[in-house]
């Protein structure tokens, strides 16, 4: 059970130190977005180099951008452990994992909330993890969409014994993490249910006990 916390609502002017406060995070997830793929423009490449440079923790990037064909192995050059692009923006979508585990990422292909995953349960065995959206992509602090859970299930079942991560994004915290883990996700993005709290680290220690517990059932 993997917490990977979204750096979307941290203090944009203080990112390093934002990122210092979650040692026990299992990764960083950062949002890239570009104004055409979604409706929000955050960060790119110079920033994620940035970061890179002033951490030593996995990065994992989720790419909201068009034309990740052409954008997507500048982040795995960049020294991202793992990269995510979406399906509905990628145009040879196998040619680009493919490419990104070449430079040596993890290559992860995400799915809107409408998109099937019997839609490219073929491509399944291209790529390290998949990331089902809990929320239409664009924006943090949003309300979880249930409608995913089966997705989650059908996800777990075509994945088989196959090693791929299932990561949930979007709307995850104390009150939604159970479900998502119970329906078989073991990798989790919260973004303001981390960055709200008090105690950021000590948030992704509870969700990750909590992810642990469900599962265990
Ligand atoms: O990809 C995203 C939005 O498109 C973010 O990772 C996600 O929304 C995290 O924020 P929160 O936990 O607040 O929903
Ligand atoms: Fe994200």
């Amino acid at each position: 059970m993997r917490i990977t916390p979204s750096i979307l609502n941290a203090d944009f002017a203080n990112l390093g130190a934002e990122i210092a406060r979650i040692p026990d995070a299992d990764a960083i997830h950062v949002d890239v977005m570009d104004y055409r793929f979604v409706p929000n423009l955050t960060i790119g490449l110079p920033v994620v180099e940035a970061i890179r440079k002033s951490t030593q923790q996995m990065l994992d990037i989720h790419l909201m951008i068009a034309d990740p064909d052409r954008w997507a192995p500048s982040y795995a050059e960049a020294g991202a452990e793992s990269v995510t692009f979406h399906v509905e923006a990628a145009k040879a979508p196998i040619r680009l994992a493919r490419e990104l585990r070449r430079l040596g990422a993890r290559a992860s292909l995400a799915l809107n909330p409408a998109t099937s995953i019997d839609s490219v349960a073929d491509a399944l065995g291209e790529v390290d993890m998949v990331l089902l959206m809990t929320v239409e992509p664009g924006f943090g602090g949003q309300k979880f969409l249930d409608l995913v859970l089966p997705k989650i299930r059908r996800t777990r079942e075509l994945l088989g014994e196959r090693d791929v991560w299932i990561q949930v994004d979007g709307g995850v915290s104390v009150e939604t993490i159970e479900r998502c883990a119970e329906a078989g996700a073991d990798t989790f993005v919260a973004g303001s249910a981390v960055y709200s709290a008090d105690n950021p680290n000590a948030m992704v220690n509870r969700l990750r006990e909590l992810a642990v517990a469900a599962c265990a059932h």
